[in-house]
């Protein structure tokens, strides 16, 4: 149990106050606040109370920042290093923390919990102790896992301050109960982070994206409530004995509460107006939250004087307590709290009155002219640290077995060894005494393969981190996962299957295949489908097996070869793959960049598919070879020379196809040749034919004329022309040149197939 820590904090006066006159209403005093209702002051008619002219409040800290220049000015790290430690320990433990600031608008939450450029707040500086806090273990044994999320509650609905793109900016998520892990919203990005910088540029990035407006009080109000989540997940391992916690630490910056104004827009006043609800339903849950504390210490303390009385054991002392709200307490009824009544309290819901390890940051104004809201932030405060939350260590579930296990083991011990002072006697002993050692030793057995098993899985887990960096949403779309290591991604032709698989190339071989083929296949494959890649410092070979086709990039391959960057390996024509060497790639993007737009290193672009490919490898090998300079890391050095080897089999691979083209040009041109003599001819042929027949026309027309003026007209047909004995329709009709001959024109031409195709 652990009641709510309440810190308060008075900002500087503001411009707008100090021109007022700058009158203060409030005093900080070690834990205490006081404050002053100066309207009071000058009435002395008896009416009123002294007890309302000064009102005092106890809290756990209370931080005076009104004027760096005064002896107890508490600054940004000062507030750090109690809140922020205080978050950090708890964190460290394995317990959840939560920390929000609640005050009124323009008090100085937002300062507080993210600060300014010259003067980081709480937030900043937490992000910062976790990676520092990290460094303090010796190498090896401890291993950690951070992963950020910031969301905005702005008018009840939640919006994700990490994703990318305006409309997945806006688009708001859902709230929803796991009955384990309580409320989470749905589809929220989560992104690991391995160092500070990458946590304060989440954090940066966040905050730009928040909503902000111009209120009365304040130029850059917050509008929404902001809540940047850290889960902190540590594994240690010290004396074999392991530990693995999961904590998650809810960092809060509330909207600030405000007076409704009449001036303000449509939209102004909704959003107050859910702030303001959002703000009036946290006061409820924090009020029954408070009275419900209130009541079981009442019980508590009622049925631990009972049990004074009676000589009950500590047993049935604890059970009338959890015997329900209403046990005790004059028969009255636990409240019941509104969580789901807004969206802020829902998702606050473990840090309030759960399993949570919870800090309050009040904030206020000094000014006179704040009374009223200063005044009701220390009550909500002041209400808020009678909340008693259930802190716990989420611990693994197969740790807290392995310890459950060591203290039976250290029980049993202690009670063989009891025994066996107790009975001395041989005969007696031997046989329990067998019995607690076989016991005993069994445990030991179970504790010692259980730390393996968790030694190894943990193991992988961070082998597993330090080779992916991965991102969920962190790129706009899905998850990122970068590896350092050669590996195969798969790409399924099968419509229905989903999901990605991702398998490394680990350093000797990988055995590729169906169960049945290896001892040990490191990649099952269905069907017969099969071969073996090696991995020999980086330099990656593809070894076909008998009885399976395997093409590289839509080439079929019999003999073992060098994978490159991007290549596509199809096994059994079914199982399809893409082969990626991070080292490789991150070596060429580097040079593509130095070329400026002068190479493409992907596989298609180095392979010898067109002539003017050659142009490009030799443009690729001279900018590697120029690129290697003494200081580059020796592993970048090898791969460029790597690069250089593939670079010159990539060059014989060109020449040889070159050659190719060459010999099938000639073909072609030679067969051009001779289809182009053949026109030739059919051309010349041609020619002689139509001489031929336009000297037969000449011949008839000059026939036909002299046959004409040699009959009588008498004779002569109606068309004027006298048929002749020999039935001859051609010579019968008018004659048009090419259409008549024979059809040795153009209808001859037609139905006369051209030489060629
Ligand atoms: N402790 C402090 N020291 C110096 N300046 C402060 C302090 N607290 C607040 N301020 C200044 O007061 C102004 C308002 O503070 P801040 O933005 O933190 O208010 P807020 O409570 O978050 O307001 P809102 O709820 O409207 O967002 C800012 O200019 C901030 O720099």
């Amino acid at each position: 149990m652990a009641n709510v820590q309440v810190a308060i904090r008075v900002r500087p006066l503001n411009a707008r106050e100090s021109a007022d006159g700058g009158r203060l209403a409030v005093q900080v005093e070690d834990k205490l606040v006081r404050i002053k209702n100066a309207k009071l002051d000058g009435r002395t008619d008896g009416a009123v109370d002294s007890r309302e002219k000064l009102l005092e409040f106890c809290f756990d800290y209370c931080y005076w920042s009104v004027d760096p220049a005064e002896p107890h000015y508490a600054s940004q790290e000062e507030v750090f290093q109690d809140l922020g430690v205080s978050v950090l320990s708890g964190a460290s433990e394995g317990y959840n923390v939560c920390l929000f600031a609640y005050g009124q608008t323009g008090s100085g939450k937002t300062y507080t919990m993210m600060g300014t450029p010259d003067s980081i707040g709480l937030t900043p500086r937490i992000c910062q102790g976790l990676f520092r806090s990290e460094d303090t273990f010796p190498d090896g044994q401890n291993s950690s896992r951070v992963e950020i999320s910031f969301l905005e509650i702005y008018n009840e609905r939640v919006r994700d301050l990490l994703r990318g793109g305006e409309q997945k900016k806006r688009a708001s998520l859902r709230v929803r109960e796991h009955p384990e892990k309580g409320p989470y919203v749905q589809d929220l990005s989560q992104h690991v982070v391995s160092d500070c910088q990458q946590a304060m540029d989440l954090l940066k990035e966040g905050i730009a994206n928040r909503i902000t407006a111009a209120t009365h009080n304040h130029d850059a109000s917050s509008r929404s409530h902001a809540i940047f989540t850290i889960q902190y997940t540590q594994a240690i391992l010290e004396n074999n004995l392991p530990s693995e916690t999961v904590s998650k630490i809810n960092l809060v910056d509330l909207a600030g509460s405000e007076r409704a104004d009449p001036h303000y827009c449509r939209d102004r006043l909704t959003e107050g107006s859910n702030i303001n609800k959002s703000l009036v339903t946290l006061g409820i849950v924090i009020s029954a939250l408070a009275q419900n504390s209130q009541m079981s210490s009442s019980c508590q303390s009622i049925n631990s004087m009972a049990s004074e009385g009676d000589g009950s054991t500590v047993g049935s002392h604890s059970s009338s307590l959890s015997g329900g709200g209403g046990g005790g307490g004059g028969g009255r009824r636990h409240c019941f709290i509104p969580y789901r009544d807004s969206v802020l309290t829902w998702l606050l819901k473990d840090s309030l009155g759960g399993n949570s390890k919870t800090i309050m940051i009040a904030t206020v104004s000094p000014s006179a002219n704040s009374y009223n809201e200063t005044l009701s932030t220390l009550r909500y405060a002041a209400h808020a640290r009678n909340i008693v939350n259930k802190p716990r260590i989420n611990e693994d579930a197969h740790v807290r077995l392995i310890r459950e296990l060591r203290e039976e083991i250290d029980r049993l011990k202690s009670m063989l060894l009891s025994f066996e002072m107790r009975n001395p006697s041989p005969s007696l002993s031997d046989e329990r005494d067998g019995n607690l050692s076989d016991i005993v030793l069994q445990n030991e057995l179970k504790v010692e393969q259980l730390t393996k098993d968790w030694s190894e899985s943990w193991r992988d887990k961070k082998e597993l981190l330090e080779q992916y960096s991965m991102d969920i949403n962190r790129d706009r779309a899905g998850f990122l996962i970068n590896s350092l290591r050669p590996h195969l991604v798969t790409l399924d032709g099968d419509v229905l299957s989903t999901g990605v698989v991702f398998y490394h190339l680990r350093e000797g071989v990988t055995h590729i295949g169906p169960q049945e083929q290896f001892e040990e296949p490191q990649i099952v494959l269905q069907g017969s489908a099969s071969c073996e890649i090696q991995n020999h410092g980086g330099v990656v070979t593809l070894r076909p097996l008998p009885g399976c086709v395997c093409l590289l990039n839509d080439r079929e391959v019999t003999e073992p070869c060098r994978l490159a960057q991007g290549t596509v390996i199809t096994l059994g024509g079914v199982h399809k793959f893409r082969f990626n060497h991070p080292a490789e790639a991150a070596v060429l993007r580097e040079r593509r960049r130095a070329s400026e737009g002068g190479l493409t290193c992907t596989y298609n672009d180095l392979c010898p598919m067109t002539p003017d490919h050659s142009v490009k490898e030799v443009n690729l090998q001279g900018q590697l070879g120029a690129c290697l300079s003494p200081s580059e890391e020796p592993s970048a050095r090898q791969c460029v020379e790597e690069q250089q080897c593939y670079v010159e089999s990539l060059r014989q691979e060109i020449q040889a196809e070159q050659r190719r083209a060459e010999r099938e040009l000639e073909r072609e041109q030679a067969h051009l040749r001779q289809q182009h003599s053949e026109i030739q001819q059919w051309i010349l042929q041609e020619k002689r034919r139509l001489t031929t027949v336009e000297q037969r026309i000449t011949q008839e027309s000059g026939l036909q004329a002299d046959l004409i003026s040699r009959t009588p007209p008498g004779a002569r047909g109606k068309s004027g022309v006298r048929l002749s004995g020999r039935s001859d329709s051609r010579s019968s009709v008018p004659r048009r040149k090419g259409q008549e001959e024979g059809g040795a024109g153009g209808a001859t031409k037609a139905s006369r197939p051209l030489p060629f195709r």
